[in-house]
């Protein structure tokens, strides 16, 4: 777009002012300029308009030309907004730049004043639209790439975003933390931020959970001969193993209050104490950190440390957990199938139709491991060739009462709210809870009434009965 044809949005209650702002700026060449009385319709105007610069008024009726500010700079924060107003004080001013206003020009306006603003907002606006076109870019040669990501299945779009951030952020030497539920594959992510840093030394995961400050210190910085009983010789910790490579921290919502501190300063300095020695040693190990705790809860309840939490969160991967994404299920499905043949050494049995949907109501609080667990004892129950929905059964009961369940119910939860009264938004009868299992089997069969019984739990003249006795009505 040529630089006179970029969308100019001007934003004054006060007819006259609208009109002289726009009579100057088209005798300057400019084109394509909407001019609105009403700052209500503002957000609209630029979002429909697609402007990237916007002159707007302070003083105005229905909501003030701060309030505006604030809304535009937060759903476009590559906006350029110049503030044009008869207030003339140093502390609004000031407010409207702290808001994220690109100049505040004070009425009646000097023409050339505004001219030159005009004209530097339209070169930011075009250079920001650059960089952003730069960096999808970027972004999409990077799907070209998808080798370092290939042990991780997905065909979640949210999943493929993740890998988009990726390579964006694996080259830098910042911490990238990588949040998600257990099971979920923060250690497959921590794995595919090594390979894509192409980092040339090892890929080094500890598991911190468990570990006190002792502990902690030993396997990740070593020790020297003597630093205590039993310490006969010096030993390297696991950092100096991860030299030129990556170090991965898991479950670093564990680690205790000393220990933070000792990783802190490993983060900011790049340096830590071996057990026993008073001589730093140094590292340049790109560090990997996973939590499936909330640090934001755990910075807030004092058990972690805000200058840590700040440190580590520059590059933060928050994996969705599989409920979120059961597009993956399918493919899930067939991958660990073929897996666990490939194990047992047997051929991949086929897979029942009925089987996805079933699979797709769990709700899964072990993520894809418990997937994977499932899908590995349900193909050792399967000596028929089909894997069909009675195979998983028995294991899906045990994790139902594992979970904590009354029992297997094949609903979808969300995680948050398993209670009856979060799914159907009151306490139900006993009648109504069976008319819901009833359809909800049916619904998982395709109407195969057998298959329906075998979930349900009862025999095929059971579920009969209760067909004919309408207790769905
Ligand atoms: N998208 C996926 N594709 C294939 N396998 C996966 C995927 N996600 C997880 N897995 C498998 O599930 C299991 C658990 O994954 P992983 O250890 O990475 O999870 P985690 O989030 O680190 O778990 P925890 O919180 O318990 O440490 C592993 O066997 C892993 O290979």
């Amino acid at each position: 777009m040529s630089f006179f044809q970029l969308p100019l949005v001007i934003i004054d209650d006060e007819e006259d002012s609208l009109f002289s702002a726009k009579v100057a700026l088209r005798s300057a060449g400019y084109r394509n300029i909407t001019t609105l009385c009403d700052p209500r319709q503002g957000l609209d105007a630029v979002r429909q308009q697609g402007a990237s610069v916007v002159i707007l008024d302070l003083m105005m009726p229905h909501l003030s030309g701060q309030e505006l500010l604030a809304q535009l700079m937060m759903e476009f924060p590559e906006l350029t907004a110049i503030v044009m107003t008869a207030v003339n004080d140093v502390e609004t001013a000031i407010e409207c730049m702290k808001s994220g206003a690109f100049d505040y020009i004070v009425k009646p306006f000097d023409k050339s004043r505004l001219m030159a603003t005009v004209q530097k907002a339209v070169e930011v606006s075009q250079l920001r639209a650059q960089v952003s076109r730069m960096r999808e870019s970027l972004l999409e040669s990077l799907d070209s790439t998808p080798a370092a990501f290939e042990e991780i299945v997905t065909q979640s779009p949210r999943m493929k975003t993740l890998f988009k951030y990726i390579g964006a952020v694996a080259q830098s030497m910042q911490p990238v933390l990588i949040n998600g539920e257990t099971g979920s594959g923060k250690e497959l992510f921590a794995r595919a931020v090594h390979k894509v840093s192409q980092r040339p030394g090892a890929f080094v995961p500890i598991n911190i959970a468990g570990l006190d400050d002792t502990m902690f210190s030993d396997t990740l910085f070593g020790h020297t001969k003597g630093a205590f009983t039993g310490a006969e010789k010096t030993r390297e910790g696991l950092l100096a193993r991860a030299q030129n490579g990556t170090i991965f921290l898991d479950e670093i919502g564990d680690l205790s209050e000393a220990s933070q501190v000792k990783l802190l300063r490993l983060l900011q300095e790049g340096t830590y104490y071996p057990l026993g020695s008073d001589t730093p040693s140094t590292t340049n190990a790109r560090v990997v950190l996973a939590t499936n705790r909330d640090l934001v809860s755990a910075v807030a309840d004092g058990s972690f440390r805000k200058d840590l939490f700040y440190r580590i969160r520059t590059h933060l991967v928050r994996i969705p957990p599989l409920r979120e994404r059961r597009e993956d299920i399918p493919l899930l499905l067939h991958h660990f199938v073929e897996k666990t043949a490939r194990s047992y050494g047997c051929e991949a049995p086929a897979i029942s139709g009925e089987v996805v949907a079933f699979l797709k109501s769990c709700p899964f609080p072990g993520n894809v491991r418990e997937l994977e667990a499932l899908v590995f004892d349900a193909v050792a129950r399967c000596h028929e060739g089909t894997l069909g929905v009675t195979h998983f059964m028995e294991m899906v009961r045990e994790n139902s009462s594992l979970h904590e369940t009354h029992g297997f119910s094949p609903m979808v939860t969300n995680g948050e709210g398993n209670s009856l009264v979060h799914l159907f938004g009151y306490f139900p009868t006993l009648k109504e809870l069976e008319a819901f299992a009833v359809s909800n089997a049916l619904d998982i069969t395709c109407g195969v009434q057998a298959k329906a019984a075998t979930l349900l739990g009862i025999s095929k003249q059971a579920l009969n009965q209760k067909l004919k006795k309408k207790i769905l009505n």
